[in-house]
């Protein structure tokens, strides 16, 4: 079955969490529309990009694009930037029954509110391996005031200017700005107002005794999150599209560019309400949480609970974290056996540098540039001179780096320079966290690869041990994901196979750090695609190749 979207794309005022400003919309609204579909449909997204001023790419996240790479959505990786004016379409299936999302892959406009979720059902007949009454979806964010462009220039002048911790936390875009927070009064009583409905708290309805299947997305620009309902448990069922062995939680943590679904069974005192609440973990806190109203029906939704909302767990507590990610296995009866060997091994250090001046995120030292020329189109045409041709290191100095120490924050490169892996081989892999250039700091960072969904075999403490660590590796029933943690001075192994023809991302999905240079580029199969589509043409060496 084909579905068929036409999105408009453009920026209006609104004020999700009370404070009036720029959103880019699809259609009116932000978050835009849900994508419903069955497995195995076509999507068709006609997209006019009437942002005036601004260009604009969609990444569908979590779909593989198999033989459709040019619709991957990524600006300079996969295709040119849809210009002001224009219209572009994406036509890809979905061939995975899942949960996921799209967002805006451009500089770093997601944060101007450019994103929605994918549900994808099985196809008719088949069932899922657990039962629920309703589904809801709920992506959660974090806001910031500022416009990307005023962010990404501080980010980018060598007088850099960090963009600081998010100004409130949004529940399927609603939040709450104190407004008495403001730091700069406005003489429009419109500019911060929290009477306004468009910011009165998300409702989640439920009916007493039914169980709830809440697909859960989490796009934020930096946080990692918690995410919990007062008084409530939840069964995690499903994450990035791949069926978990279940367990139950009090608080799901979740990560940048990661879904999960959770079965919540309405079994509390059904005569009042109860919070559900997101909130910031692994950075220290300064923004308020995210709160919902979990209304138990017939009360009223507007019906404050009587308590006091839940924190969750404290912001370092990064054992609980890394047992989470532990917890996480494949279902019994859904489970994809990895290879049980690897035909390449490259090890990614995570470090934050000084590259030219500029503050930057390096892997293994080099820090990477976005060129103008999509990687897709230049190696396909053999455009040589539109990237650097130097493949980027595949490790680090082993012996000799100490992961628990300051960055040596000169000794970093950029370049643009790409991994070029053989097609139908077996990649491995190993993220390796480090101290950034603060004091005893190290960060989390949420992976995300394009266009594969990965196994992950393993998570450690410390600096991986080439020789040991692998011998402790899940090869029975690992999950397999699209996104992934590098917890705090600690690795995190993966495994894919390299066999999806084209050019995919693999980067930390912090908006401010993949901006800040922290991804890297895979090309596989390139010379088994047939001919690209123009469409995604016209750009820096492919300027008149675009044939409309
Ligand atoms: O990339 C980052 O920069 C800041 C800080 O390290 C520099 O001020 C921060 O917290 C990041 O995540």
């Amino acid at each position: 079955r084909i579905r068929h979207y036409r999105w408009e794309v453009k920026y209006e005022y609104k004020s999700p969490d009370c404070y009036k400003k720029l959103v880019i919309t699809i259609n009116g609204r932000s978050p835009g529309p849900t994508i419903i579909a069955q497995e195995g449909d076509t999507i068709i997204v006609d997209l006019e990009n009437s942002l005036l001023t601004e260009n604009v790419a969609i990444h569908w996240h979590g779909i593989r694009q198999i033989g459709t790479p040019w619709f991957d959505g990524t600006e300079g990786v996969t295709q040119c930037p849809i210009l002001p004016g224009d219209t572009f379409r994406y036509e890809f299936v979905v061939d995975r029954p899942g949960t996921y999302l799209y967002h805006a892959h451009y500089g770093m406009q997601r944060e101007s509110g450019l994103y929605g979720s994918i549900q994808v059902s099985p196809r008719d007949g088949v069932a899922e391996p657990f039962d629920y009454d309703y589904e809801r979806s709920i992506i959660l964010n974090d806001w910031y005031h500022k416009s990307p462009s005023e962010q990404a220039t501080g980010l980018s002048s060598t007088d850099f200017k960090w963009i600081g911790e998010p100004q409130s936390l949004l529940i399927q875009g609603k939040g709450r700005f104190n407004c008495s927070k403001l730091t700069t009064p406005s003489l429009d009583p419109d500019a911060c107002n929290q009477t306004k409905p468009e910011c009165a708290p998300y409702v989640l309805t439920v009916i007493p005794g039914k169980t709830y299947r809440l697909r859960i997305g989490s796009l934020t620009s930096l946080s990692a999150l918690t995410f919990q309902i007062e008084g409530h448990n939840m069964t995690v069922v499903e994450a990035d599209g791949h069926y978990v062995e279940p367990f139950v939680i009090k608080n799901l943590f979740i990560y940048s560019g990661e879904t999960y679904s959770v079965l919540v069974k309405a079994d509390q005192d059904p005569s009042r309400n109860y919070w559900a609440t997101t909130s910031v973990v692994s950075r220290n806190r300064t923004t308020p949480s995210g709160l919902a109203t979990f209304n138990y029906y017939p009360n009223h939704p507007r019906r404050s609970p009587p308590t006091v909302p839940p924190p969750g767990p404290v912001w370092n507590d990064v054992e609980s974290r890394l047992a989470q990610s532990l917890a996480i296995k494949s279902h019994q009866n859904y489970i994809h056996k990895p290879p049980q060997t690897t035909d390449r091994l490259i090890v990614f250090l995570n470090t934050q540098n000084q590259v030219d001046g500029r503050v930057r995120w390096s892997v293994n030292n080099v820090s990477f540039n976005l060129p103008h020329t999509p990687y897709l189109i230049a190696l396909k045409e053999n455009l040589t001179d539109a990237f650097d041709q130097t493949p980027p290191p595949t490790g680090y100095d082993f012996v000799n780096y100490d992961i628990f120490k300051r960055t040596n924050k000169t000794n970093a490169t950029s370049s643009d320079g790409i991994y070029k892996l053989q097609f139908n081989t077996t990649v491995d892999i190993v993220l390796q966290n480090a101290n950034d250039m603060n004091i005893n700091n190290s960060e989390t960072h949420p992976w995300h690869l394009h266009g594969h969904d990965f196994w992950v075999l393993g998570y450690g403490k410390g600096k991986f041990d080439i020789f040991n660590d692998p011998r402790n590796y899940n090869l029975e029933n690992p999950i397999m994901k699209n996104t992934v943690a590098v917890h705090p001075f600690g690795w995190t192994a993966l495994r894919f196979r390299a066999d999806n023809p084209g050019v995919w991302a693999f980067h930390c999905h912090i908006e401010a750090h993949f901006y800040m240079g922290m991804g890297v580029v895979f090309a596989e199969g390139i010379d088994m695609l047939k001919n690209l589509p123009s469409s995604i043409m016209g750009c820096g060496h492919t300027k008149g190749f675009h044939r409309p």
